[in-house]
């Protein structure tokens, strides 16, 4: 098995690091997969990244049928309506690899397409959108992370995105407890990215407040009840859950991000998803309900829906 072309469908700040890392490699066997008013800007004006303006090979999903890989790395948001793209795309031995944040990526695409292309995957990066550009650290960036679901040996497919990535500057490590890390990964995201997104504030709040502490473990304490429940278990902390939040006192993560740029968040794929399995499995979320309900308040408060009159009138 070997992966000669490689669709990509998301060319935000996660997509951008594998058009970095992939162009030179596999020049326009890469696809940036697009269609009209997206596909013509990204043909006039290509993507700047890290200082440096690329220009892949832009597809239609209809034109990328067949790819040996599909990356997916739209946000949660958009993920429903790009499931028709991703079904045009996958031909029978396509290896798709979801890079959302979050637990239920993989089963909401391989419901549509089948849970047999699905490799599972996720990403250690901090890369935004700064202007028109998108910036990533090259050296430190962790990178992708994959496994196959149910193996903890490399299947055949996890060495050909191995071979694939080799050479590239794309930093990768084989797991081989791909769940475990991934729901890692969405306890750290719950945990650390809401009360400070409620809050408004910093990393430094879970070093320096016992309120903004308390709400963390509580929320994660939720995220590990939902897991055992599934039989994960990620009761002991992460390495990078362990780390110190003073030494990056003013790290803002996504969540916050978002909520300063007035954009919609991802709450419904961390909190959100998390409240449907909990009520699935029987285990109390309170804590995720909570912070969930008001983080949507906080997009409506964004959107302008609780403005008055006269602030109305201030806008026009
Ligand atoms: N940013 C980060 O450091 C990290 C992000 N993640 C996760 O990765 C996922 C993606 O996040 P991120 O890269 O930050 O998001 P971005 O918003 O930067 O990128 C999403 C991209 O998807 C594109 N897109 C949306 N709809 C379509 C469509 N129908 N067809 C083609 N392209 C489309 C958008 O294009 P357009 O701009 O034209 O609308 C945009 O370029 C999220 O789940 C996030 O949580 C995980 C780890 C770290
Ligand atoms: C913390 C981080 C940057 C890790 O990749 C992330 O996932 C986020 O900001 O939501």
């Amino acid at each position: 098995m070997k992966i000669k072309t490689v669709a990509l469908l998301g060319a935000g700040a996660v997509g951008s690091y594998f058009i970095w890392g992939l162009s030179e490699k596999l020049g326009d066997s890469l696809w940036v997969i697009a269609d009209g008013e997206r596909k013509k800007r990204l043909e006039q004006e290509g993507i700047l990244i890290n200082g440096k303006c690329y220009r892949p090979c832009v597809r239609t999903p209809k034109e990328a049928k067949g790819a040996d890989l599909l990356l997916v790395s739209v946000k949660y948001g958009a993920l429903g309506s790009c499931l028709t793209d991703i079904s045009q795309i996958v031909g029978e031995h396509t290896i798709v690899l979801s890079l959302l944040n979050g637990v239920d990526s993989e089963e909401i695409i391989g419901r549509k397409i089948g849970m047999e292309h699905m490799l599972f995957s996720m990403m250690k990066i901090a890369s935004r959108r700064v202007g028109n550009e998108i910036v990533f650290q090259e050296k430190t960036t962790i990178g992708l992370l994959y496994g196959e679901k149910d193996q903890e040996e490399p299947s055949g497919r996890m060495l050909a995105v191995e071979e694939l990535l080799s050479g590239t500057g794309i930093h990768r490590q084989m797991c081989r407890q791909v769940l475990r890390d991934i729901w890692h990964k969405y306890a750290f995201n719950i945990s650390m990215n809401l009360p400070q997104a409620v809050i408004g504030c910093g990393l430094c709040a879970y070093a320096f407040s016992e309120n903004a502490a308390k709400l963390r473990w509580e929320l994660r304490k939720e995220v590990c009840e939902v897991a055992a429940a599934k039989g994960i278990d990620i009761s002991e902390l992460s390495d990078i859950e362990k780390m110190h939040v003073e030494k990056t006192p003013d790290t803002r993560y996504s969540t916050l991000q978002d909520l300063d740029a007035k954009r919609h968040t991802e709450i419904d794929m961390f909190s959100g998803t998390l409240m449907k399995l909990g009520r699935e499995l029987g285990v109390p979320t309170p804590y995720n309900e909570v912070i969930y309900y008001m983080i949507k308040a906080l997009e409506e408060k964004n959107d302008g829906k609780f403005d008055t009159v006269q602030k109305r009138k201030e806008k026009e």
